[in-house]
C-alpha cells in the first residue's frame, strides 16, 4: 500500500515523497492514501490501518532515561553534604557510619524518583481524562471517534473550536482559520485552504495543509489525515523537546527558593560551627560530626517533595470530583477564589431544553409533553390539538423552528437522542408535536442556503425551495430583540401580514422570560420567485415576517442551588453570565438562589448593553455589583474578567466557545466544559469540567481550600523537627558537650518520620466548616504570625525536651548510647503526638476524634515499630549506635510528648477566635 509508506509507518523511515502532500492535488492524495474523497475510508480498511500505524497518539515523553532520572536526585545541596560527610567519614575509618550515610542518600534517591514518576503519571492520567474527538466520514457515514483512532487516509472534518486531530491535507475549506502557535508560536490564525502548492514550499507556508495539535478559530474544513500519532509535525517536534512537563506552581517555586535559601544560611552555620569548634581547639573529628549533624537536621529537606504530593493528592481527588486540572497553579489559585461566573445554559441548567408555550400574534398555545420525545401536542387557546390547522402564524412559527436547524433526532432503543443543539432539538420536538415532523419539512422545502447561527449575530436564517412552486422563502429563529428589529410585519392567524407591532411582542416575551422560559423568536420571508445568489445577511433587513414565539424550559441543575448557596457562606460571590434575555436568566437566577426573590435592586441585573453605556471610571464597580449579566457578548466577557480583577478579586470564569478562550486565558481559573466545550475553550482553561456542572466548581474550590489547609499543615509539623534538631546541635557546640543525637540518628528521624509521619498529612480529609470561611488572601503568607508562634514553641519545646532528657539519663547513669537512644526516641514521639495535634490547625484534636484519619494511625503504629526496631534489634543498634533503654526512660519521653501536646492543646484554645 502506497498510502503505508507516505504516511510513514512507526519506526519506518520516511521516504522522499512524505510532506510532499500539498504539491498534489486533492485527487493524487487520495490515490497516495487509497482512500475515497466521499465516503473516506471503509471501517474493516481503518480497523486494518489502526493494527497497522498504531493508534493516533504521541508517545509518551521519555523524560531522559532512568539513569539521567536518578543521577537528578542526586542533585541538591544536602545530598552533596550527605556524600562528603560519607566520604570524609569513610576516610577517618568509621565504616559503619560512612555505609549508613550512603545507605541513606541511596534509599532517598529512591524515594524521590518513585514519588517524582508517581506525580507523573498522575498528571498523565489527567490529560487521559479529557480526551478528544474528531470527525471523520468512514464508509459514507460521518460520525465522531476519539481522535487516537484515526489513521493515515482518514477522511477528516474539522470546524471552528476544534482541535486537529492529525497531519491533514485539505481537499475543501470554508472561510477556515487556525490558530498554530503550539507549533509556530505566532498566535494570530493563520487562512487555510485546498490550493496546490509548490513542492518547496517551507512547513511554515503550507496553507493547505492542517497540523496536528493546532487549533480552529474559525470556518470549516475538510481534508485526508496524512500522518498521525508520532509521524506528524508535532510528533517530531515532540521528539526534540522531549516535553519535559515540570510539576512546578509559583507556591512550589516559593517553597523551593525559600529552601534553597535556608539551604545555603544552614551550610554556611555548619562551616561556622566547624571553625569555631577547631579554633577552641576541639577535635577535628567530633567538631566535624557536629558540624554535619547541624547540617542534616536543619536543612528542611523533605518539603518540596511534600508539597509536590499534596498538590498531586488534591488533583487527584477534584478529578474524582469530575474537575480535571490542567494547570497545577490552579490548585493553589482555586482555594482564593472570591468570584466565580457561570454561564447560564448547561452549567447552571440541565440545557434540556423543551418547548413550552408557542405564541403567536394572535394566540397562545401550550404544548405538552417533555423531553426529546415527540410525544404531545400543541393546544390551542381552548385546549384542543386542532390548533395548528386554525392558525397560519402558528403553523410558519413551527415550521421555521423545524426548517431553520441543523439538530438531528435520532430513536434509538427507544430512546429519543439529539445530535445538536438543545434549543433547536426543543423546536424540533415541537414541530413534530404540531405535525410537522422535520423530514417531512425538509422535502417540502429543501434547504438551499445557511446564514449560522452565533452568539454575536443571535439568530440563523435558511433559504429554502418550496418543493411544489419552486420559489424561495426564507425561514429564521433567534433572539427577540434581534428578530424583530428584522422584521417590518406580523402574520395573522389567518395568515394575513399586518404591520409589526413591536410592544406588544416585548411584552409577550418578557412575561414568557419572567416564568424562567427562554424565549426565542421565529420569522420567514413569503415565496416569491427565484432570485440568483446567496443569502446575505443584508436582504433579510425589512423583508422579514414575525410568526410568532417559541418558549422553552430548560430546568435548573439539581445541585445548583445547593452549589450557590454553599458559595456564598464560603464568601465567594456567583455571577451568573448569558447570553439570554434578561428576564428569562433574572428567572432562572432566583429559582437557583442567586439572586434574593423580592429583591428589587435594579442594579443587581445588568445586560451587555448597560455595560456598554456605562462610563469606564464607574464599570469595574457595577460590574463586582451585578449578579445577573444578560445579552453578554463572548468578546465583552473579558472585560467582565479584568474589570473585576481590578477591584481586586480572585475570578474563576466558564466558557465553552472559541470566543471565550480570551477570558478564559485571562481569568485567575478558566474553567472549560467538558462535554459541551470546543477544544479552543480546553485550550484556554485551567480546569476543565467533566460533566459542565456548576456544583463542581464548587467542589474545585472546596477541595482547592482542603490543598491548602494541608500544606500549611504539612509546614507547620515539619519546622519544628529541622528547627529542633538544629538547635540541639547548636547549643551542644556552643556548651563544648558531646551530642545528644549523632548525624546517622538524626536521618533516621528525618528520612523515617517524613514518609511515615509528615506524608499522612496529605490524606487528611477536609476539615468540616472549611466552606464557611472567607477566601484565602493569595498574599497572606503561608505561616501566619500565630502558627510561627507555634512552630517556634514546639522547636523550644523539643530542645528542651531533649537535653532534658539527655542530662537526666546521664546523671542516672545511663551509657552514652542510651541517653542517646533515648533522646532519638522523645524526638520521634513528639512528633508523632504534634501529628495529631496537626490534623487541625484551630481545632483541638480530640475534637476531631483521635483516630478518624486511618493514614495518620497506621503512619504512627509504622512509626512507632521502627523504633522499637531501632531500640532493641541488634542490627539497627549496630547501624545508628543505639541500644535498649529502660522502662523508666519510656515513661519520661511518654510523659514529655503528653506535655508537648497540652502546651500546644493550650495554644490552639487561646488563640481560637471566639465564637
Ligand atoms: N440555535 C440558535 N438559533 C437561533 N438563535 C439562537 C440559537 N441559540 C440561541 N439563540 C438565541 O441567541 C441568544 C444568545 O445565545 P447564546 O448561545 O449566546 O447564549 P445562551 O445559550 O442563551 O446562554 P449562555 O451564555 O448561558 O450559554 C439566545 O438567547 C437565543 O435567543
Amino acid at each position: 500500500m502506497p498510502g503505508r509508506e507516505t504516511a510513514g509507518a512507526p519506526g519506518q523511515a520516511s521516504p522522499p515523497v512524505a510532506n510532499a502532500h500539498h504539491a498534489l492535488v486533492a485527487r493524487e492524495v487520495v490515490l497516495l492514501l487509497e482512500t475515497d474523497a466521499r465516503a473516506g475510508l471503509g471501517t474493516d480498511e481503518a480497523a486494518r490501518r489502526l493494527q497497522r500505524f498504531g493508534p493516533n497518539v504521541l508517545p509518551p515523553a521519555a523524560g531522559g532515561g532512568l539513569l539521567w532520572r536518578i543521577l537528578r536526585q542526586f542533585h541538591h545541596p544536602l545530598i552533596y553534604v550527605l556524600l562528603a560527610a560519607g566520604a570524609v567519614t569513610a576516610a577517618l575509618g568509621a565504616h559503619v557510619d560512612s555505609a549508613v550515610i550512603f545507605g541513606v542518600v541511596l534509599v532517598n534517591a529512591l524515594v524521590g524518583l518513585v514519588q517524582e514518576s508517581k506525580a507523573e503519571t498522575a498528571l498523565e492520567g489527567l490529560r487521559e481524562m479529557v480526551r478528544t474527538t474528531a470527525t471523520v466520514v468512514r464508509a459514507g457515514r460521518e460520525r465522531r471517534t476519539p481522535s487516537a483512532d484515526l489513521v493515515p487516509g482518514d477522511l477528516v472534518r474539522v470546524e471552528a473550536g476544534d482541535r486537529v486531530p492529525a497531519d491533514i491535507r485539505l481537499v475543501g475549506a470554508d472561510d477556515l482559520r487556525v490558530d498554530e502557535s503550539a507549533l509556530t508560536g505566532e498566535s494570530v490564525p493563520v487562512a487555510k485552504d485546498e490550493v496546490v502548492l509548490h513542492p518547496r514550499t517551507p512547513v511554515a507556508d503550507r496553507r493547505n495543509m492542517l497540523h496536528s495539535g493546532t487549533l480552529v478559530t474559525g470556518g470549516r474544513g475538510t481534508g485526508i489525515a496524512v500522518a498521525t500519532g508520532a509521524e506528524t509535525e508535532l510528533g517530531a517536534i515532540h521528539r526534540l523537546v522531549g516535553a519535559a512537563e515540570t510539576v512546578a506552581t509559583p507556591l512550589t517555586a516559593k517553597l523551593a527558593a525559600f529552601s534553597r535559601i535556608l539551604t545555603v544560611a544552614i551550610l554556611a552555620l555548619a562551616a561556622l560551627t566547624f571553625a569555631i569548634g577547631l579554633a577552641r581547639g576541639q577535635d577535628a573529628v567530633p567538631t566535624f560530626t557536629a558540624a554535619v549533624a547541624l547540617a542534616v537536621g536543619a536543612i528542611p529537606e523533605g518539603l518540596p517533595a511534600a508539597v509536590t504530593i499534596t498538590l498531586a493528592i488534591g488533583v487527584a481527588r477534584m478529578a474524582r470530583r469530575r474537575a480535571v486540572i490542567r494547570r497545577l497553579p490552579a490548585v493553589e489559585t482555586l482555594g482564593s477564589t472570591t468570584v466565580i461566573c457561570s454561564d447560564k445554559t448547561g452549567t447552571l441548567t440541565e440545557n434540556q431544553m423543551t418547548v413550552r408555550t408557542v405564541w403567536t400574534p394572535d394566540a397562545s398555545c401550550e404544548v405538552t409533553g417533555s423531553g426529546y420525545a415527540p410525544e404531545g401536542a400543541v393546544l390551542g387557546p381552548d385546549g384542543s390539538a386542532a390548533a395548528v390547522e386554525a392558525n397560519r402564524a402558528l403553523r410558519w412559527c413551527l415550521l421555521a423552528g423545524a426548517g431553520c436547524n441543523d439538530a438531528v433526532l435520532t430513536a434509538k432503543d427507544g430512546r429519543w437522542e439529539l445530535l445538536g443543539d438543545p434549543t433547536e432539538g426543543a423546536m424540533l420536538v415541537a414541530a413534530a408535536k404540531g405535525g410537522l415532523p422535520a423530514d417531512e419539512v425538509a422535502e417540502r422545502h429543501p434547504r438551499i442556503d445557511t446564514i449560522p447561527f452565533s452568539s454575536e449575530r443571535q439568530y440563523m436564517a435558511t433559504l429554502h425551495r418550496d418543493g411544489s412552486t419552486g420559489d424561495h422563502l426564507v425561514l429564521a429563529k433567534g433572539s427577540v430583540e434581534r428578530l424583530t428589529a428584522l422584521c417590518r410585519r406580523q402574520m395573522a392567524a389567518d395568515g394575513s401580514l399586518r404591520a409589526l407591532d413591536p410592544a406588544a411582542v416585548a411584552a409577550a416575551a418578557e412575561r414568557l422570560a419572567a416564568r424562567g422560559l427562554r424565549v426565542l423568536a421565529t420569522a420567514m420571508r413569503p415565496p416569491a420567485p427565484a432570485k440568483a445568489g446567496a443569502l446575505g445577511e443584508e436582504d433579510l433587513s425589512g423583508t422579514l415576517v414575525l410568526t410568532g414565539l417559541q418558549a422553552m424550559l430548560d430546568p435548573p441543575r439539581a445541585a445548583a442551588g445547593a452549589a450557590v448557596s454553599a458559595c456564598r457562606t464560603a464568601g465567594v460571590t456567583v455571577k451568573m453570565i448569558t447570553g439570554d434575555h434578561a428576564a428569562t436568566a433574572s428567572a432562572v437566577a432566583e429559582s437557583v438562589g442567586l439572586l434574593d426573590p423580592g429583591d428589587t435592586d435594579e442594579r443587581q441585573v445588568l445586560t451587555g448593553a448597560d455595560l456598554t453605556a456605562l462610563p469606564a471610571g464607574e464599570y469595574p464597580g457595577a460590574v463586582d455589583r451585578a449578579r445577573v449579566l444578560a445579552r453578554v457578548s463572548p468578546e465583552q466577557k473579558l472585560g467582565l474578567v479584568r474589570a473585576l480583577q481590578d477591584v481586586g478579586q480572585v475570578v474563576a470564569m466558564t466558557g465553552d466557545g472559541v470566543n471565550d478562550a480570551p477570558a478564559l486565558r485571562q481569568a485567575d481559573i478558566g474553567v472549560a466544559m467538558g462535554r459541551g466545550g470546543t477544544e479552543v475553550a480546553k485550550d484556554a482553561a485551567d480546569m476543565v469540567l467533566t460533566d459542565d456542572d456548576f456544583a463542581t466548581i464548587e467542589a474545585a474550590v472546596e477541595e482547592g481550600r482542603g490543598v491548602f489547609d494541608n500544606l500549611t499543615k504539612f509546614i507547620v509539623w515539619t519546622l519544628p523537627t529541622n528547627m529542633g534538631e538544629g538547635l540541639v546541635i547548636l547549643v551542644a557546640v556552643l556548651l563544648g558537650s558531646t551530642l545528644p543525637i549523632l548525624p546517622t540518628q538524626i536521618l533516621w528521624i528525618n528520612m523515617t518520620t517524613a514518609v511515615a509521619l509528615g506524608l499522612m498529612l496529605a490524606f487528611e480529609p477536609k476539615e468540616a466548616g472549611i466552606m464557611n470561611r472567607p477566601p484565602r488572601d493569595p498574599a497572606r503568607p503561608l505561616l501566619t504570625g500565630a502558627l510561627a508562634v507555634r512552630v517556634l514553641l514546639v522547636s523550644a519545646l523539643l530542645v528542651a525536651g531533649s537535653w532534658w532528657l539527655f542530662t537526666w539519663e546521664r546523671g542516672m547513669g545511663a551509657s552514652l548510647p542510651e541517653a542517646r537512644t533515648a533522646a532519638v526516641n522523645l524526638f520521634v514521639t513528639v512528633e508523632a503526638f504534634y501529628l495529631f495535634s496537626c490534623r487541625s490547625l484551630s481545632r483541638s484534636a480530640w475534637r476531631l476524634g483521635l483516630f478518624t484519619n486511618p493514614w495518620i494511625t497506621g503512619g504512627v503504629l509504622t512509626q512507632a515499630a521502627g523504633q522499637l526496631a531501632l531500640t532493641y534489634l541488634p542490627t539497627l543498634n549496630h547501624l545508628f549506635h543505639t541500644t535498649p533503654i529502660s522502662g523508666g526512660a519510656w515513661l519520661r519521653i511518654l510523659g514529655i510528648a503528653v506535655l508537648t501536646a497540652l502546651v500546644v492543646a493550650a495554644d490552639k484554645r487561646l488563640r481560637r477566635p471566639p465564637g
